[in-house]
C-alpha cells in the first residue's frame, strides 16, 4: 500500500512529467496504485497523490472492481461543454466534499499499461473522475474551484488534524 499525500502538502502542486517509456517498474507502480485505490476506497488515483511525479492514473468506477482503467500520458478533448455538477471528494482532501462543475462529455486519449494508445468517450462519473485525476497530474485539486474562504477553512482543519496525528 502506498502513502497518499494530503492537502496542503506542496508536493501535490508539482506538475507531473510525461512517461517516455512504459517499463516493468511502471507496471509494478500501477499495480500498487490499484491496490491503494481499492483499499481507500476510491474510484481513481493519480501518481502525484503517492508522490510519484509522472503522468500515470488508475481508475475503476465499477461497483465490483471489474473495470480497471490505466491512463498514461492522458489527454482530454471536450465533446459536450454543457456543464455537469458533481459533489467531488478527494483521497488527498479526506472528509470534505464540494460541488464542482465540469464539461459533461469528453474523449480520453491515453496509453495503457503496455504503452498501447487508446481512446474512449466518457460521461457521468467516469468523465468527472478522468478530469479530476488529470487535474492532479497538473498540480490542481478540486478545492481550487471553490471560494478562498472555504478552501482556507478546509486547509486549517486538515493542518490541525495533521498536527494531532504527528
Ligand atoms: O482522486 C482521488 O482522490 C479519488 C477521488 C476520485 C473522484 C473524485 C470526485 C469524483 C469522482 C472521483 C475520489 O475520492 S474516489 C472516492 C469516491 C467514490 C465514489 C464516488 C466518488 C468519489
Ligand atoms: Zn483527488
Amino acid at each position: 500500500k502506498l502513502e497518499i499525500l494530503e492537502f496542503p502538502d506542496p508536493r501535490l502542486r508539482k506538475v507531473a512529467e510525461s512517461v517516455t517509456e512504459v517499463t516493468d517498474a511502471h507496471r509494478a507502480l500501477i499495480d500498487d496504485m490499484f491496490e491503494t485505490m481499492y483499499e481507500a476506497p476510491g474510484v481513481g488515483l493519480a501518481a502525484t497523490q503517492v508522490n510519484v511525479h509522472e503522468r500515470i492514473v488508475v481508475i475503476d468506477v465499477s461497483e465490483d472492481q471489474s473495470e480497471p482503467l490505466v491512463l498514461i500520458n492522458p489527454e482530454v478533448e471536450v465533446l459536450d461543454a454543457e456543464i455537469h455538477k458533481y459533489d467531488e471528494g478527494c483521497l488527498s482532501v479526506p472528509g470534505f466534499y464540494e460541488t464542482v462543475q465540469r464539461p459533461r462529455k469528453i474523449r480520453l486519449k491515453a496509453l495503457d499499461r503496455n504503452g498501447e494508445a487508446y481512446a474512449v468517450e466518457a460521461e457521468g462519473l467516469l468523465a468527472v473522475c478522468i478530469q479530476h485525476e488529470i487535474d492532479h497530474l497538473d498540480g490542481k485539486l478540486f478545492v481550487d474551484y471553490i471560494s478562498p474562504l472555504k478552501r482556507n477553512r478546509i486547509r486549517s482543519k486538515l493542518e490541525k488534524a495533521h498536527r494531532q496525528r504527528a
